[in-house]
């Protein structure tokens, strides 16, 4: 029988001393390593290769829809700014893009994309995006590229100094460990555990404080994780990249506002807008630290601030998410 852990003892790597569950094997050995070749992300292979029905206009479809059968942002961000990509050269890269969600995306349906060449300038070229449901939209996105210009005027935040991916587990790993060592867990909570091992969602996350991240322990509103596309995308180009970390931002930053109020759940909760600059090169397929915060929540709104660091600590992006909140007061004592 499962024996009971303490939280911390749920949450460390150990990689003799503990012999792997059901199911683990293969997680915990390939988790680290970097993707075959052959194993190319699903987001390049299919969420993000958008079909091309006219000029500007493009059709995308779903791979992983969250529990709130609603589509996820990142995905209809992610594909807008691959709709805008297109119609710029190859020596623009997207340094911002500005979204608004206004409607709930149907995941029953593919999504519409219609281009609008706003400008070309000399340095500076914007588009406008429309992502289309139903005939109504869902998404209004303006996407701005720059052609590479170099400048005296240099600076960034420090990295924080946080442990290295190869001694974290997987989000995955976490919530085996919890259903193997924690035998008290309310059956709600177990059924949900097992829906969110069920998902695949193609993204892979390694929590710096799992505790913090999974909401076990009330927190002041800052997240850390370890996010890289699951699979393999290679060295691309960095429009692709780009698309691939519009995708994976909106991924658990939200979520952020919510931590300390562990006496509350979210009924219903939804990003309004999302912004984002790019400020460097970076690999989505390789390990990112995703540092998020909240500096503001009140009027059922929440504001949640992210940056991206690439592992060698440089700033590669940094986010910015509205969202809408609805909470009520938990009235069960759960484990999770
Ligand atoms: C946020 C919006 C719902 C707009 O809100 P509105 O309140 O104006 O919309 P609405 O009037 O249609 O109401 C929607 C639902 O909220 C309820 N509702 C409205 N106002 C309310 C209030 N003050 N108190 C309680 N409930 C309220 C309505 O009854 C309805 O419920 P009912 O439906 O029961 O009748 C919409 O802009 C929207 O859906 N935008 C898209 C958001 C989105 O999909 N983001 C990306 C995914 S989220 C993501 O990716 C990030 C993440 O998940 O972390």
């Amino acid at each position: 029988m499962a024996g009971r852990k303490t939280e911390e003892e749920v949450h460390s790597v150990s990689r003799s001393s503990d012999p792997p569950g059901p199911g683990e094997d293969s997680s915990s050995q390939s988790s680290d390593a970097p993707y075959p070749q052959d194993l190319r992300s699903v987001l390049v292979t299919s969420v993000l290769n958008l079909e091309e029905l006219d000029v500007d206009l493009y059709r995308g479809t779903h791979h992983w829809v969250p529990h709130t059968q609603r589509l996820f942002g990142g995905q209809i961000m992610g594909q807008a700014l691959v709709a805008a990509a297109k119609s710029v050269s190859d020596n623009l890269y997207a340094h911002s893009l500005h979204c608004y969600f206004v409607r709930a995306g149907d995941p029953k349906v593919p999504v519409l994309y219609q281009v609008d060449r706003t400008r070309d300038g000399r340095s500076f070229t914007v588009r406008s995006v429309k992502a289309i449901q139903h005939g109504q939209p869902i998404l209004i996105c303006q996407a701005s590229f720059q052609v590479l210009q170099t400048s005296p005027l240099q600076h960034q935040f420090t990295m924080p100094v946080v442990p290295q991916p190869e001694d974290l587990l997987t989000a995955e790993e976490l919530i085996q460990r919890y259903l193997r060592y924690k035998p008290d867990l309310t059956e709600n909570a177990r059924e949900g555990l097992n829906k969110l091992l069920a998902n695949e969602v193609p993204i892979e996350i390694k929590p710096v404080r799992p505790a913090h991240f999974h909401r076990l322990a009330p927190a002041e509103p800052k997240r850390l994780f370890w996010a890289r596309a699951r699979g393999y995308i290679g060295e691309g180009t960095m429009k692709l990249h780009c698309c691939v970390a519009a995708y994976v931002s909106d991924f658990a930053l939200l979520g952020t506002v919510l931590l300390p109020y562990s006496e509350y759940k979210a009924y219903f909760t939804a990003s309004l807008d999302h912004a984002m600059w790019f400020h460097s090169t970076f690999r989505s397929d390789e390990w990112m630290l995703y540092e998020c915060e909240s500096p503001w929540a009140g009027s059922s709104r929440g504001l949640a601030q992210g940056r991206l660091w690439r592992r060698d600590g440089v700033l590669a992006a940094t986010c910015s998410q509205e969202g809408v909140l609805r909470v009520k007061p938990v009235t069960h004592t759960s484990k999770l």
